[in-house]
């Protein structure tokens, strides 16, 4: 299947083609400070840590030989501490940061070599950024702040505004289409900047940290937002979070970022069951396991028996904490099915030892199975 898209490929068709790439980057770099084109190129100095390459040439690499796709469809989160290079990798995607060095494509048109006019277009049609700070112009209301996109565009205003007033409801803000970002609280504005950015349309959401400075209780309505929006239209959406539960609620995969590398690039279970390095580890130590990890990391074989039998059921995609519901109300071990197919069994010891990190790693799968009929909770 061909993964070229129209510019403003419409997030219906991006179902279609899901798992193909809308981004594609390899070997990227981005290096603050004089000279910086010679360090990707120099082995001696691209092998230097952060201290010892600003001790010796002054500058600082943000984003160091990074490699990975982001696929249609999916939430990619990139998650680090402060400093990691998190806005500084994502600036690249549209050049909103020239890099300095590596590849950059979206669907498959290479991004380094597009001109000031394609760049334009890249941002406001193909790939709309939701900052932080969102921006928002204080004398409009919140209807011409989201039709300001379209306006851009040179849609008319009737149009545009009946465009907006759309969005403006799928982003839950019926009502306050004639308010002033004054008089909208902190959320509501990030809605408000939400609905902006999709308003155009985008292949590909970039949001920059944008619930950080929100408090909690709001934090959390917003992330349902995006799971909600996610849900509905499969949209692609890159998502940069220095916080790892929002990381782990929202990304179908997320990448790991310290000192402008990228530790380790999974799923959320892959990144808990089995991170990388020390760094990924100590970095996860604190989640709630049976949170994260799903039945397929603690499930063994079933014998023939307790494949054909009619015990509780749980999906191989279900939590190993909703799978300790079920086999502590059924009192014995549970059968994984998927479909109707029995993948293994899952019982309190082996449930048990994966809370305690002493279980199977994730990702790895059982390949044997029964055809059975059933309903998996
Ligand atoms: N314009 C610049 N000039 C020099 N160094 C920069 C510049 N922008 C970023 N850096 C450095 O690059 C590194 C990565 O910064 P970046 O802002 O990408 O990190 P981040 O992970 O997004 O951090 P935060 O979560 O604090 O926003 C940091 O060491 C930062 O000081």
């Amino acid at each position: 299947m061909s993964t070229a898209a129209t510019p403003a490929a419409p997030a219906a068709s991006a179902g279609s083609e899901a798992g193909s790439p809308v981004f594609s980057v390899d070997g990227l770099w981005k290096v603050f400070g004089p000279k910086a084109d010679r360090v990707p190129g120099d082995p001696e100095l691209a092998a230097l840590d952060p201290a010892g390459l600003r001790a010796r040439t002054g500058c600082t690499a943000a984003v160091r030989d990074v490699s990975f796709d982001v696929r249609k469809g999916e939430v990619f989160v990139v998650m680090g501490l402060s400093g990691s290079g998190k806005s500084t990798l994502v600036r690249c995607l549209t050049r909103l940061i020239e890099p300095t060095a590596g590849t950059i494509a979206i669907d498959g048109e290479d991004v380094r070599a597009m001109d000031r006019a394609r760049l334009r277009e890249l941002r406001r049609h193909r790939a709309a950024m939701v900052f932080q700070h969102f921006g928002l112009l204080p004398h409009r209301t919140v209807l011409d702040n989201v039709a300001y996109g379209l306006e851009i565009q040179g849609m008319g205003k009737a149009q545009r505004r009946a465009k907006a007033a759309e969005v403006v409801a799928k982003v839950g803000l019926e009502g306050m289409e004639q308010r002033r970002p004054a008089q909208l609280s902190g959320g509501q504005r990030q809605r408000v900047g939400l609905a902006r950015a999709l308003v155009v349309d985008p292949e590909v959401l970039l949001f920059d940290e944008p619930f950080s400075a929100l408090d909690p209780l709001i934090r959390r309505d917003m992330q349902e937002e995006v799971i909600r929006l996610h849900r509905e239209e499969r949209r692609t959406m890159v998502f940069i979070t220095h916080d790892l539960n929002e990381a782990l609620k929202l990304g179908d995969r997320i990448a790991l970022m310290r000192d402008g590398r990228v530790v380790q690039l999974g799923t959320p279970e892959e990144i808990v069951g089995s991170p990388a390095d020390d760094y990924v580890r100590d970095f996860v130590r604190d989640v709630p396991r049976e949170q994260v990890l799903t039945v397929r990391t603690a499930m063994r074989p079933a014998s023939a028996v307790e494949a054909a039998g009619s015990g509780p059921a749980v999906r191989p995609d279900a939590t190993v904490s909703e799978a300790i519901e079920a086999v502590a109300r059924a009192g014995g071990p549970a059968r994984v099915l998927d479909e109707g197919r029995c993948l293994g069994v899952v019982d309190s010891d082996a449930l048990l030892s994966v809370i305690a990190g002493t279980g199977r790693s994730a990702g790895t799968e059982q390949s044997a199975g029964t055809e059975l009929s059933g309903e998996a909770v």
